[in-house]
């Protein structure tokens, strides 16, 4: 790399691939090494007048310093006078959320996969000290062989902490204790797995409801039913994620051992590895 600075002469800028609230994301080519990317760019302007300036820098602190497959690389950063430019991995089977929009529900097999792949990601997270809490479909991209990667660590902490998120974007994911405001620890990204496992079975979170407050009331109840179609070790795994007693949620070590999961991913592999061979 030349002096090892980067900036945006090294790089062609391709399609933009989605817009977010502070800046938008196109896919970019690097010269010298080629090698494609996602550009996330970013206004300085639109940082601080949202004063998120500090929620950037802790997305880049810890983004940066993550190594794992099933979560998205920040490869490194730059800025200008007027712009921040995030270096990041590029996922080419794109966003979940618009391919469980698309399939409605995924089959059991998908769903324990994916699972796996989450609660693995989520592990190495707290083994970091590292909490994601936001956790749902819309900050989960699809890699080349159709592995997951979590994205977007705009919310992530080092825990334990107590930092209020002004609550944007959706509650379906909140855990009892962020919505009493008590401190929260990794368990809420263990209550956040047991309400993406739910969504990707069913095709809609289990406490949705039309306004926050019946929300509320739901999560605090452990309100939710199971359609007819999920199965019995999804229900089991589900009812061990989602306990209001957050010390009582299912580590998630167990929860990659857990029978449902465990039989989905080996099915899974094997598949693979039948296509593999063919
Ligand atoms: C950071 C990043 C993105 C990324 N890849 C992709 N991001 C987004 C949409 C991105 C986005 C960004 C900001 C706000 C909203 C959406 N859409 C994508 C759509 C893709 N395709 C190709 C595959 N087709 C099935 C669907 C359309 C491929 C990669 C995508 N890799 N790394």
């Amino acid at each position: 790399k030349k002096g090892g600075k980067f900036s945006l002469k090294n790089f062609d800028i391709g399609r933009p691939l989605g817009k977010g609230k502070f800046g938008s994301v196109y896919l970019a080519r690097h010269r010298d090494p080629e090698y494609i990317v996602a550009l996330k760019i970013l206004f300085k302007s639109q940082l601080k007048s949202a004063s998120v300036e500090h929620q950037l820098l802790r997305e880049i602190e810890i983004q940066g310093h993550l190594r794992h497959p099933h979560i998205l690389r920040m490869y490194t950063y730059f800025w200008d006078e007027k712009k921040i430019y995030l270096v990041l991995e590029y996922a080419e089977k794109g966003e979940l959320y618009k391919r469980l929009q698309a399939k409605g529900r995924f089959d059991d097999r998908t769903a324990g996969t994916y699972i796996y792949q989450m609660a693995d990601a989520l592990h190495y997270c707290h083994s970091k000290n590292v909490i994601h809490r936001d956790i749902k479909p819309e900050n989960i991209l699809i890699g080349s062989d159709g592995e997951l990667k979590i994205s977007d660590f705009g919310w992530s902490v080092h825990a334990p902490s107590n930092k209020r998120r002004t609550m944007c974007g959706t509650l379906d994911y909140l855990p009892p204790e962020m919505i009493n405001g008590h401190s929260h620890s990794k368990h809420v990204d263990i209550w956040a797995l047991g309400i993406l496992c739910y969504e990707f079975l069913v095709g809609k979170p289990p406490f949705e409801s039309e306004d926050s407050t019946k929300t509320y009331e739901a999560v605090k109840k452990l309100r939710y039913v199971f359609p007819h179609y999920v199965t019995g070790g999804a229900r089991d795994l589900i009812t061990k994620l989602l306990v209001l007693e957050p010390t009582q949620r299912l580590p998630l070590d167990k929860v990659m051992e857990h029978f449902w999961v465990k039989g989905h991913v080996d099915s899974k592999k094997a598949e693979m590895k039948r296509e593999a061979s063919q």
